[in-house]
């Protein structure tokens, strides 16, 4: 597998990439980062897995989102604080974070450390997710985030970036780590 060098002044030890996807596109994200970047990388998981159809799930988001609540998370990562650099990676959910990732973000303390969103969406942006990670995260230093047109599995399409378009993909990918300083 291709795997390109980042700076130097980069740590991949001390990289960690977390995402969270449902049908694919934040996951063809993460993957081209991590080819990029290298470091470890992990897929956040709940204890009790979304329901597969798309209105049932739409509900349920709808209600943790009105209610706050944080879905526990079977997730585990237990050396955290080895890491300086954490890389998260969600698609936009009902204009906002998944519940997921407000679950990580409140789960675990990283303060001190640098935070880089990236994020895929159905062609309606970040929604309020970037001011959900910078109030979840007061203490870190929170980079510009990378966000691109994913699917809309409202209408059918699931896994968008491939073929062509993760070529395309890749090349927005590499740009923007070069703009944020982690890749040459
Ligand atoms: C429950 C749910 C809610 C969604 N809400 C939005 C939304 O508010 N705005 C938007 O642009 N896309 C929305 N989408 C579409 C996803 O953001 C888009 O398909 C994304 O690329 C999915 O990433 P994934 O393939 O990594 O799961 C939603 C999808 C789901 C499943």
């Amino acid at each position: 597998q291709e795997q390109d060098v980042a700076l130097p002044e980069v740590d991949q030890e001390k990289m960690l990439i977390v995402y969270l996807s449902r049908t694919g596109n934040t996951r063809a994200i993460a993957e081209i980062i991590h080819q990029k970047v290298g470091g470890n990388m992990i897929e956040l998981k709940l204890r009790k897995p979304y329901p597969e159809n798309y209105d049932a799930i739409v509900a349920q988001v709808d209600r943790e989102n009105e209610k706050g609540y944080l879905p526990p998370l079977e997730t585990d990562i237990d050396n955290i604080q080895a890491y300086n650099t954490i890389l998260i990676g969600f698609p936009t959910w009902d204009m906002q974070l998944p519940p997921p990732m407000k679950s990580f973000l409140s789960k675990y303390d990283l303060s001190g450390k640098t935070v880089i969103p990236f994020n895929t969406n159905g062609g309606y942006g970040l929604g309020s997710s970037i001011q959900q990670i910078n109030s979840l995260c007061p203490d870190s230093n929170v980079l510009e985030a990378f966000s691109l047109k994913g699917g809309l599995e409202k209408e059918g399409i699931h896994l968008a970036i491939k073929g062509e378009r993760r070529k395309e993909a890749k090349a927005e990918v590499v740009s923007w780590l070069r703009e944020i300083g982690i890749h040459q």
